[in-house]
């Protein structure tokens, strides 16, 4: 089970290939993680955004979680391996957490309840709820996709729950980092906005979940290391060279951009994604050619 300390550094939420016909693409599975190994990140992300969760079956989680294993053991790697588990049902979320436990993973990512709307007690109810279950919680907070924003006295009561250990702050900037982080016992706190990950390391994030990760993997690694060793401007050049790269993987909805560019690169055997998802239109291909 993960410990809030191993909630640092470069956790990578893997992408889930598809076959052109829809089906689950093990084989480019397996190549992809193999790759991303190989990198000094410290997790793994599964059936986050990126792995398309909306679209992806609790049977399909169980079979990406068999092969994650399996190739972290071909490897002889083993990191830690985050599910995503959260839904707007909190029965749903509280059994699929059980599950993910079965599965293996050492903690889960539980995602601010969408759609609903619920009323903020909702929402500490549906956190409480899902740690009960024993496997480590980290929120998600993401209101561009949840349509909830999540305040930073509400954030304090969910991080104060016993059992979530962190919180992936997709929030859209750097305040409720900044706020958080005044206090000095915060429980840790991950990038997950690609663009702000040197601005939110510099606030005291403790590393980042990003989806630009499944690519330059070393680059952002490297971005990491030099902020943790207090190497700033450094970390903040590093950084600057891998803008272009997530300003473009974020030009058209996450995760087309990042699964077409990876099949461009013969990691994945093609860009397909689950509709409503589509891949990215003919002009964001020409303008990301340059990136090949
Ligand atoms: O996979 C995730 O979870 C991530 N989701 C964010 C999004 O798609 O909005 C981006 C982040 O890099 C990873």
């Amino acid at each position: 089970m993960l410990k809030e300390h191993e909630l640092r550094g470069i956790y990578v939420p893997v992408v889930t290939p598809f076959m052109p016909g829809g089906e689950l693409d093990i084989t480019s599975y397996h190549q992809h993680l193999g790759g991303l190994l190989r990198h000094d990140i410290q997790g793994l992300v599964l059936n986050g955004t990126t792995g398309e969760s909306p679209t992806v079956a609790w049977e399909e989680v169980s079979r990406l979680m068999q092969a994650t294993l399996l190739c972290m053991n071909q490897h002889q790697r083993k990191i830690p391996v985050v599910i995503g588990t959260g839904t707007n049902d909190t029965a749903s979320s509280v059994r699929r957490t059980a599950q993910a436990g079965e599965l293996g993973a050492d903690a889960v990512l539980v995602v601010v309840p969408y759609y609903s709307r619920p009323s903020l007690e909702g929402i500490i109810a549906h956190y409480r709820a899902v740690a009960q279950v024993g496997v480590p919680v980290i929120v998600y907070e993401i209101p561009a996709r949840t349509g909830v924003r999540i305040d930073a006295h509400t954030m304090r009561t969910l991080l104060d729950i016993d059992g979530v250990i962190g919180l992936k702050d997709c929030s859209g900037g750097i305040e409720l980092v900044s706020d958080l982080t005044t206090n000095k016992d915060c429980k840790p706190i991950m990038c997950g906005e690609d663009q702000y990950f040197h601005a939110m390391l510099c606030e005291g994030a403790s590393g980042g979940m990003l989806a630009s990760a499944n690519v330059d993997t070393d680059a952002f690694v490297q971005v990491y290391r030099l902020a943790a060793e207090g190497q700033l401007h450094q970390a903040q050049a590093a950084f600057d060279r891998l803008l272009p790269l997530i300003h473009s993987l974020f030009k058209e909805s996450n995760p087309a951009p990042l699964k077409w560019l990876l099949a461009q690169r013969g990691i994945l055997s093609s860009d397909t994604l689950r509709l409503p998802m589509m891949p990215i239109s003919g002009t964001l291909q020409s303008e990301m050619s340059a990136l090949l």
